[in-house]
């Protein structure tokens, strides 16, 4: 009899320990403390949900962190994939790959692997932010002064889920919305030649250096030690030719226009609902 009740008593720790072990932790993003403005809540409903239902935590291992101001909200979720009973031992087994010092930052202290994109030139899925997202999926990146980084990473992987606020989706065309012309990344010496070219040769309304005051005199200097010129062409209908012109021209690394490159889009809204464009 005692026998019997003892492995009764196991059997029941094991069972909770089991369920324990399977009973998702993860905050409910409509139950956290409101954060300061409407704009930032949306980013975050955006993001945790663009999380929730592409990361696959059983077969993904090496994930894109991006840039910006939405995909902090990328990174506090995974950070909470770590640490929930029920996806933790997968979660910790993911390796982050960032697309530049800021996303290295939010992958560290958000508790999660940091890897580089040279251990791991194939990742599994990237998360990242953008300027704006046409109505085909086409994007504008690079406003936060990241762009290179953010194409070597999301064309390395396998799926690219853009996380945004409401005011990213275009109506229709790119630069209705994203109206600081088109980041490009140039190599420094070559910055004179570009402008002129971007005006001459492919008639662009107006292109400027970008500049880094009030935080610092003279030209914005991205991770690669290059400088981004904002180049304006006003609506963008064909921005696959307009990405292949730009590129063409001498002194440009790579343009902030990510063509048939990203999978889906979510774009949070202020009263919590989010929008998704396939
Ligand atoms: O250079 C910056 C990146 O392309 C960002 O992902 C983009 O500017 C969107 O940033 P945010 O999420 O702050 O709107």
């Amino acid at each position: 009899m005692r026998f019997m009740l003892r492995n009764l008593t196991n059997l029941a720790q094991f069972s909770v320990r089991r369920s324990a072990r399977n009973m998702s932790t993860l905050p409910d993003v409509h139950h956290l403390p409101q954060l300061h403005s409407t704009l930032e809540q949306a980013k975050r409903f955006a993001a945790y949900r663009a999380v929730d239902e592409n990361l696959d935590y059983l077969n993904h291992r090496v994930i894109g962190v991006g840039s910006g101001s939405t995909v902090i909200y990328v990174a506090e979720r995974l950070g909470q994939y770590l640490l929930d009973p029920k996806y933790a031992v997968h979660a910790s087994q993911f390796v982050c790959i960032p697309t530049g010092f800021q996303s290295k930052g939010l992958i560290l202290t958000n508790g999660l692997r940091l890897g580089t994109i040279e251990q791991h030139p194939s990742l599994d899925i990237v998360f990242d932010g953008a300027d704006e997202v046409d109505v085909n999926l086409q994007l504008i990146k690079g406003g936060g002064g990241c762009l290179f980084q953010e194409k070597l990473v999301s064309t390395s992987a396998a799926k690219f889920v853009v996380v945004a606020d409401y005011r990213k989706r275009s109506p229709k065309y790119l630069g209705t919305n994203w109206v600081k012309g088109v980041p490009i990344e140039v190599v420094p010496t070559s910055y004179i030649r570009v402008l002129s070219d971007l005006k001459t040769k492919l008639k662009c309304k107006n292109a400027v250096l970008r500049q880094g005051a009030p935080a610092k005199a003279g030209p914005v200097v991205t991770d690669n030690c290059n400088f981004i010129i904002d180049a304006d062409f006003g609506e963008i209908e064909h921005p696959e030719i307009l990405h292949r012109d730009i590129k063409m021209l001498v002194g440009v690394v790579e343009t902030g226009l990510f063509i048939d490159n990203a999978s889906k889009a979510y774009f949070g809204n202020p009263d919590g609902s989010v929008d998704l464009r396939v």
